[in-house]
């Protein structure tokens, strides 16, 4: 829907030194867009502190926005919602956001009137018909082409009974943190019962419940694959958005290719929302030392990467960055669990595999993942397919391999517009 932006070529930089830098990351994606859509649905007026601005957030802001609800952005570290009647005829873009296109639909039944979305032409591809079914069987009206997915109209009619409701989210575990976040606001509140292929990304899920929880909600997670949330008001609070560590991953990579060391300042001392103890492994499994102390969570590469095998399904969005550390690797690594990336921005094992070919390395896609050779990689043209996370890949690898050339990196605006300018700076030392 929004205006397509020109491409943005990009040479990524290499470095001919560690790099050493102390950051200061934009606030979490999913953090930020879970606690916009809980404080247009809560009784009072509620503040995001330190919100990410980029383009997901800055789309959800405007979604929520367009059926009533007051959200106040101009701020960049104290974003305003005062929650009010939500209402249509509105419009959506979901951009390319997984976070939007199932987060908002359940709002949008709860909205009295008409709600259209839609949002670019890789978003009208990713899952959502589960969604949308598990919302009519809950009474809602939602009109699609036949495909199931986007362009789609919510026929909201001002309330949703709610009750129970089956789905198999194994495409996303946003189809089911979509249902829940806007569950108290139903007359029965809602049972949602997963059944099917593991749900993938567990952690978002367990951030789902635990805001859901801080803005008041009663919910019950203790069966698995069953979430189940009382009816009750959401109560406009404070939230603290924490540094996204998605976000945070290549510039720790960096650290681990180049020998170097990344803080990340302003990361929580404890109790994150966030997989930190998982990265954490993972990253030391790969050869890096990871502390916590009061300066933030700091990244040091000790010498040759080390491949990995490890199941990724709880972590999947950070499969393109460790692909290119596993590219970088003294030894093979093979990646499981994943395959529902395959409907990710693009389709991600596609796309890592066909790129990374390019520049020369050996790199399969399995059933459900990759399998990684290292070898010699050359430089060549690297396609993003509008995806933030296979620029951030191409500027992983970048770092070592000379002549890296991105098609696009203007993609990376969807969670970091400022990628880019952080990365130049983080390899001439400027950070
Ligand atoms: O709920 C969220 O904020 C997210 C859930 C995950 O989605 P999937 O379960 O589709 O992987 C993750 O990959 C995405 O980047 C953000
Ligand atoms: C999968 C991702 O995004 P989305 O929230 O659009 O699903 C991602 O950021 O890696």
């Amino acid at each position: 829907m929004t205006a397509t932006r020109p491409l943005q070529p990009w040479t990524a930089p290499t470095a001919s030194d560690p790099v050493s830098a102390s950051l200061r990351l934009p606030g979490s994606k999913s953090m930020t867009n879970r606690a916009l859509v809980l404080s247009a649905l809560a009784t009072g007026p509620s503040t995001l502190s330190r919100p990410l601005r980029a383009r997901d957030t800055e789309l959800m802001a405007a979604a929520l926005r367009a059926m009533g609800a007051h959200v106040s952005i101009a701020d960049d570290d104290r974003w305003l919602v005062r929650p009010h009647r939500l209402f249509g005829p509105a419009q959506v873009d979901v951009g390319l956001a997984g976070t939007i296109m199932r987060f908002v639909p359940p709002v949008a039944g709860l909205a009295d009137g008409q709600v259209t979305l839609d949002g670019d032409p890789q978003a009208r591809t990713r899952p959502l018909g589960p969604l949308i079914e598990a919302l009519r069987s809950l009474g809602v009206r939602v009109d699609t082409p036949a495909s199931g997915s986007l362009p789609l109209v919510v026929l909201g009619a001002g309330r949703v009974t709610g009750g129970e409701v089956v789905i198999d989210a194994s495409a996303s575990s946003q189809l089911v943190s979509g249902l829940l976040l806007a569950a108290p606001r139903f007359d029965r509140g809602l049972v949602v019962r997963h059944v099917g292929p593991p749900v993938p990304s567990a952690p978002h899920l367990r951030m789902t419940v635990q805001m859901l929880r801080a803005a008041g909600a009663a919910v019950d997670d203790s069966t698995p694959d069953v979430w189940a949330v009382e009816p009750g008001p959401l109560t406009g609070r404070g939230w603290e958005i924490e540094p996204d560590l998605s976000g945070a991953v290549p510039f720790f990579a960096a650290a681990l290719v180049t020998g170097g060391e990344v803080t990340l300042r302003g990361w929580p001392a404890r109790g994150s929302a966030q997989p930190v103890e998982r990265l954490r492994s993972l990253l030391q499994q790969m050869g890096a030392t990871v502390t916590l102390t009061t300066e933030g969570l700091t990244v040091r590469g000790t010498g040759p990467v080390k491949g990995l095998q490890a199941d990724l399904s709880d972590v999947s969005e950070l499969t393109p960055a460790l692909t290119a550390l596993a590219m970088l690797a003294d030894s093979p690594s093979v990646f499981t669990g994943i395959s529902h990336i395959r409907g990710h921005e693009t389709d991600r094992l596609a796309a890592l595999v066909r790129e990374f070919t390019g520049l020369g390395a050996d790199i399969a896609e399995l059933a459900d993942g990759l399998e990684i050779r290292p070898r010699p990689l050359h430089g060549g043209v690297f396609r993003t397919y509008h995806d933030h996370r296979m620029a951030h890949a191409a500027a992983v690898a970048g770092l070592v391999v000379p002549g890296v050339e991105l098609d696009d990196v203007s993609c990376t605006s969807k969670t970091m517009p400022e990628f880019p300018a952080l990365w130049s700076a983080l390899v001439t030392g400027k950070s």
